[in-house]
């Protein structure tokens, strides 16, 4: 594949996400709706020697060291290339900053690693960057029907939270996943209908850490917001809205109440990046 190559790296949102039980090496089960976001990081790729470069508002909360996950994914693809990240996610946030980084990487050089969950278990479904039911550990991915648009307002305390520590901290493991058969999903009553019965089991567990997440979901749901809700091991949290122009003006109402946070309006990735 020809470099240098632009490769976005879209934000990963777990629309419901179910911890149904724990392995005997501390890792966890999981059934999830994931889907992928306009908003996102863009990795840049172009030929050697290996480097790693930084930019964008949330470049500083990173080192260009070796165990970054753009360096990882190159180097697992054996390929010595000048990266450039553009940070624009809050890094360790719950919406896979750096799996969709390392999972761009691997897109931009066509590579195809036989075990990209060696460098995190949301790479593989940030490979992929389209809607999925992702369960196992993160492996076992099965596309989902087609979704509705969706209008998103994600907030983040722009405070991060490990995710094992959130792992560590759940007192319950052995939640019930979402139905064997997920229905159809014609309009968006319908897929919030469904994710109204579904949960994110991670969700208590992040606030006993941080309650600041307690205040992004108040905030969410103060300004409208159908289904408050955290994805993955927090702290971002996101609301669905009617529209565009109703989430934009979620976004900068709860922006301009809260200076300090991160907020944003976003929709759905077109379904292949
Ligand atoms: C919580 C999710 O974001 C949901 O999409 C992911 O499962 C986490 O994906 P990730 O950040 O790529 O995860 P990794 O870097 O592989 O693992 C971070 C830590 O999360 C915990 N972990 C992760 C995945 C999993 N199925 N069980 C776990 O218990 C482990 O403590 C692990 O040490
Ligand atoms: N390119 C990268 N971008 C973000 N974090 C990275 C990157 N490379 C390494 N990391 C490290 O990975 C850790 C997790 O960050 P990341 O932003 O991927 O978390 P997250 O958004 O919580 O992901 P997930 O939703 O998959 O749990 C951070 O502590 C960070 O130091």
């Amino acid at each position: 594949m020809g470099l240098p190559r632009r490769e976005p790296a879209p934000a990963k949102l777990n629309l419901a996400l179910h911890v149904t039980g724990r392995r005997d090496d501390g890792y966890h089960l999981l059934d999830s709706l994931v889907v992928f976001l306009t908003v996102g990081d863009v990795v840049t790729v172009a030929p050697g020697p290996l480097s790693l470069t930084l930019t964008g508002p949330f470049a500083a909360g990173l080192a260009a060291d070796p165990d970054n996950l753009c360096l990882r994914a190159a180097r697992l693809a054996g390929r010595d290339v000048a990266i450039t990240l553009e940070k624009n996610l809050p890094v360790a946030s719950g919406i896979g900053g750096g799996s969709a980084d390392a999972a761009a990487v691997l897109r931009a050089l066509g590579a195809q690693p036989r075990r990209p969950q060696d460098l995190g278990a949301d790479v593989p479904v940030c490979l992929a960057s389209r809607p999925m039911r992702m369960q196992g550990l993160g492996e076992l991915l099965t596309p989902l029907p087609p979704l509705p648009p969706l209008h998103l307002v994600l907030v983040n305390p722009r405070l991060a939270l490990s995710t094992p520590a959130v792992f560590k901290a759940m007192t319950r493991r052995d939640n019930a996943p979402m139905p064997d058969l997920l229905p159809d999903f014609p309009d968006a009553p319908a897929l919030i209908g469904f994710l109204a019965e579904c949960r994110n089991d991670l969700q208590p567990p992040a606030i006993a850490l941080l309650p600041q997440i307690a205040d992004c979901l108040a905030a969410l749901e103060a300004a409208g917001a159908a289904l408050p809700r955290m994805s993955g091991s927090g702290a971002t949290c996101f609301g669905l809205f009617a529209d565009a122009p109703a989430a934009q003006a979620a976004a900068d109402a709860i922006a301009a109440e809260n200076p300090g946070w991160w907020v944003t309006a976003s929709g759905l990735a077109p379904a292949s990046v």
